[in-house]
This record gives C-alpha cells, sequence and structure tokens, in this order.
C-alpha cells in the first residue's frame, strides 16, 4: 500500500498582459509558493481593504511559458508510470472558465505539439506495452461526461444522430461493498494508440459545447476520460488491473461573475451545485476525525470517490489565469488546491486471479491429486463401482449388520466411492424400515 497525499501543481495561462501580480518561488525542501500581490490601486474605483498579499504552496507550479512536452514528463508520466504497475490514478484539472483546464488535459487543436496529457499519455503507455514482451495488456477506454447532474457516455454511437436527452443515461450503481459501477457506460477495447485516439476523437466531438460570455467554446460538463488497463504475465492466474482518470471539470467560476441567464444559467447553477459538493467532500477529507465523507451528494464525488481520499494514486492541476480581471477566482482556485493538498490517499496493488485461469490451474491440480493418491493406495478411482463390487459392498454391509458382536467393524479400505455407497445402502435401510413402522 502507498500512502500519499493529493500532489497539486499550479499551470499558469500565458498573458498578453505585462503586469505581473505574482511571483513565484521554489525551494527544494518546501516544494514552490505562488503569491499574488495586489497593489492598492488595482481595485478600480474602489479603496482596496483587502489583503494585498496571497501565498500558496504546491509541489511545482509551471509559469506561462511552459510548453506541453514538461507537463507531461512532470505531471502525467509519473501517475502513468504506476497505474502501470497495477495502481489507480486520476489527475484532474480545477479552474476557473478559460483558464487551461482542455487545453491541458486534452490540449489545443492548432499544432502537434500542443497535444495535452490524453494523447500523450496514451501514447507513452502503448510505447511501454510494446518495450515490455514479457507482459501482456489489454485496454479499454470509457468517456463519461456529466452534465447537468446526468452522465452521458461520450462513446455512445447513436450520440452524435441523437438529441443529448434522448441518450442513455449513465447510471450509478453501488454493490454491497460499497463499490461504485457505471451502468450504461460502454467500455470499448482499445488495441492500439490509433484506435484509443479515435475513441478521444469521437467522445470529444459529442461533448456539450455552450457559449458564454467569457469563452468562446466554454466547456460547461464535467468529462472523465478513463483508461482501463489489464496486465498479466503469459501462463500467469495473476492479473493487475488498474485505472486511469483523466478529468477535465468544467470551470469553477461563480455564477454571479459570468453574467448568465436562462439555460446557461441552470448550466452554471449545476456546475456550481456541484463543484460545491466536491468542496464539500473535500473539506470532510482533510478535517481530521470525520467519519462522513458526503459523496453520494454529487455525480462527480461518487464517479470520483476512489480518487479522493480512497484507492488512487491522485494528482489535481490547478489552472490559473493571472489577469487582472481574473485574480480574485485564481487566488479562489488556490485555496480550493490548498485544501485538497491535505488529503490522505492509500493506494493499493489491485491485483486479482483470473477466473479461467484458476479453475484450469484447479482442474490440473485435482488431477496429479488424484494420481498421487491412486499411486499411494494402489486403486484407481476415477471410474463408477462395478456391478461386483457393488454386489460385494451389498454382502459385507450385511455380514456387518447381522454380526451379534458390537464391536464389530466394516473394512472398507481408503475407497471414498465404497464408503460413500455403504452409507447410502445404511440410509436406505433405515427409510425403509421408518415406513414400514409408519404402516403398522
Ligand atoms: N498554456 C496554454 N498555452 C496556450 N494556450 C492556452 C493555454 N492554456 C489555455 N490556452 C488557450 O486558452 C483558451 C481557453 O482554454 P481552455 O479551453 O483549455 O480553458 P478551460 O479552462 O478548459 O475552459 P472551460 O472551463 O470553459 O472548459 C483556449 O483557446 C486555449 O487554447
Amino acid at each position: 500500500m502507498v500512502k500519499q497525499t493529493i500532489q497539486i501543481f499550479g499551470r499558469i495561462k500565458p498573458t498578453k498582459k505585462t503586469l505581473a501580480v505574482y511571483s513565484m518561488d521554489h525551494q527544494e525542501e518546501t516544494g514552490a509558493s505562488l503569491e499574488f500581490v495586489i497593489p492598492r490601486d488595482l481595485v478600480d474605483g474602489f479603496i482596496n481593504n483587502k489583503r494585498e498579499c496571497y501565498k500558496f504552496r504546491f509541489q511545482k507550479v509551471f509559469d506561462q511559458h511552459v510548453k506541453q512536452d514538461e507537463i507531461f514528463e512532470e505531471i502525467a508520466k509519473p501517475v502513468a508510470e504506476s497505474v502501470l504497475s497495477g495502481y489507480n490514478g486520476t489527475i484532474f484539472a480545477y479552474g476557473q472558465t478559460g483558464s487551461g483546464k482542455t487545453f491541458t488535459i486534452t490540449g489545443g487543436a492548432e499544432r502537434y505539439s500542443d497535444r495535452g496529457i490524453i494523447p500523450r499519455t496514451l501514447s507513452y503507455l502503448y510505447e511501454r506495452f510494446s518495450q515490455d514482451s514479457s507482459m501482456m495488456y489489454s485496454t479499454h477506454i470509457s468517456y463519461l461526461e456529466i452534465y447537468n447532474e446526468v452522465g452521458y457516455d461520450l462513446l455512445d454511437s447513436r450520440h452524435e444522430a441523437s438529441r443529448l436527452e434522448d441518450l442513455p443515461k449513465v447510471m450509478i450503481m453501488e454493490d454491497p461493498e460499497q463499490n461504485i459501477h457505471l451502468k450504461n457506460l460502454s467500455l470499448q477495447q482499445s488495441a492500439n494508440e490509433e484506435e484509443a485516439l479515435n475513441l478521444l476523437f469521437l467522445g470529444d466531438t459529442n461533448r456539450m459545447i455552450a457559449e458564454t460570455p467569457m469563452n468562446q467554446a466554454s466547456t460547461r460538463s464535467h468529462c472523465v476520460f478513463t483508461i482501463h488497463l489489464c496486465r498479466r504475465e503469459p501462463g500467469s492466474a495473476t492479473l493487475r488491473r488498474s485505472k486511469l482518470h483523466l478529468v477535465d471539470l468544467a470551470g469553477s467560476d461563480r455564477v454571479s461573475k459570468t453574467g448568465l441567464d436562462g439555460m446557461l444559467l441552470t448550466e452554471a447553477k449545476y456546475i456550481n451545485l456541484s463543484l460545491h459538493y466536491l468542496e464539500q467532500v473535500i473539506i470532510a477529507l482533510s478535517e481530521k476525525n470525520r467519519s462522513h465523507i458526503p459523496y453520494r451528494n454529487s455525480m462527480l464525488t461518487s464517479v470520483l470517490r476512489d480518487s479522493l481520499g480512497g484507492n488512487c494514486m491522485t494528482t489535481m492541476i490547478a489552472t490559473i489565469a493571472v489577469d487582472k480581471r481574473n485574480l480574485d477566482e485564481s487566488i479562489s482556485t488556490c485555496r480550493f488546491a490548498q485544501r485538497v493538498a491535505l488529503i490522505k490517499n492509500e493506494a493499493v496493488l489491485n491485483e486479482e486471479l483470473d477466473p479461467a485461469l484458476l479453475i484450469a490451474r484447479l482442474k490440473r491440480e485435482i488431477l496429479s491429486l488424484r494420481e498421487e493418491l491412486a499411486m499411494v493406495t494402489g486403486d484407481q478411482r476415477d471410474e463408477q463401482l462395478t456391478a461386483e463390487e457393488i454386489q460385494r459392498l451389498d454382502e459385507v454391509v450385511n455380514v456387518f449388520l447381522n454380526d451379534p458382536d458390537p464391536d464389530v467393524t466394516l473394512s472398507l479400505g481408503p475407497d471414498m466411492r465404497k464408503i460413500q455407497h455403504c452409507f447410502f445402502l445404511l440410509k436406505s435401510m433405515i427409510l425403509d424400515k421408518k415406513r414400514d413402522k409408519a404402516r403398522l
């Protein structure tokens, strides 16, 4: 078991504005820090009585110039490595609308080098499979969208043809061991990188896109791309199953700021509500001695239950826009990250036995034990008792029952078939006697 607190990273979105309101520091012992300094004249038209300096700690903060390959190397690769070893992993991006969550998790469409964590992780995993001929790997993909508290399968083949509401809804089922199962969420096998990327593309095409005044192509839903991995040594009955959730959360903006109405306001309320429940879970987890964690309040927290305070190695990326107008949202994102950093997870190696291989192995074992037993007893006991053997046993049982000596024994040798036959005879005799008695 690996006990680990959730790792938190910050990523600053590039901005054209030159006014620097933040500074970064990195020290070996304490990790990185991100500081916002708000000069008094920054709050236009008002006297700024608020604090001027806000400092937050992260594992590492990536400044504006940092490219996608470095983000993958530093954040996603270690998680992918532990997933390869059989641990569950989650990487989730949290931040306000337009701060770069989708860019970080999925990537930008303009340049190949803008590929985000999902395509790079897929590429890395398939490369690792091909390098390791001592193991057999199989991969399945699922892609869940949570929109207004309802789950949809982004890989459902009917998605493009139907309206969102017409699609089967993904339901949460809980088994007696309180494990979560998602009904109606398809698991698609992907034999190679190309197939996996096609699934990602299909899912992204199906994502619910709506426009808000803040972002021309804002994603108003939570998306969970999951890579399900199964690893086995050829011939071994032991397999390791692990899951990697790559999560792009909806924008964390406060409703009042976004200036929305109608349907978009309903969406924003749902987003706020589910992020509020996420925060509630995170607060509960970071408090000592809290026994009840309110995972069941929302679909997002139910789906991410293992990732938050459970069997998972979890990493959060706080995406931060440092423009002047976004400062309060950035500070609230960093505050959220500080709470997340307190959560302790316990990741266990997900090892299990393949039932089909186990049965085959047990059958082989039974056969060899039978052969061993036959060698010891000198008897072959595979076949049924012969008619002669049965007749002989009937005689032996009769002699035994009719012998007046109370200490007489029935000697049958170590053959279970003969012992069972004698018990069967005795039982039918007793039943006959009972029936005769009842008739009298
Ligand atoms: N690090 C970055 N480098 C270059 N461009 C970026 C970066 N981060 C974000 N962008 C650009 O900023 C815009 C908004 O980013 P993105 O769509 O990823 O935001 P988001 O946080 O996912 O928003 P939403 O909450 O609406 O989903 C996009 O055009 C994206 O390409």
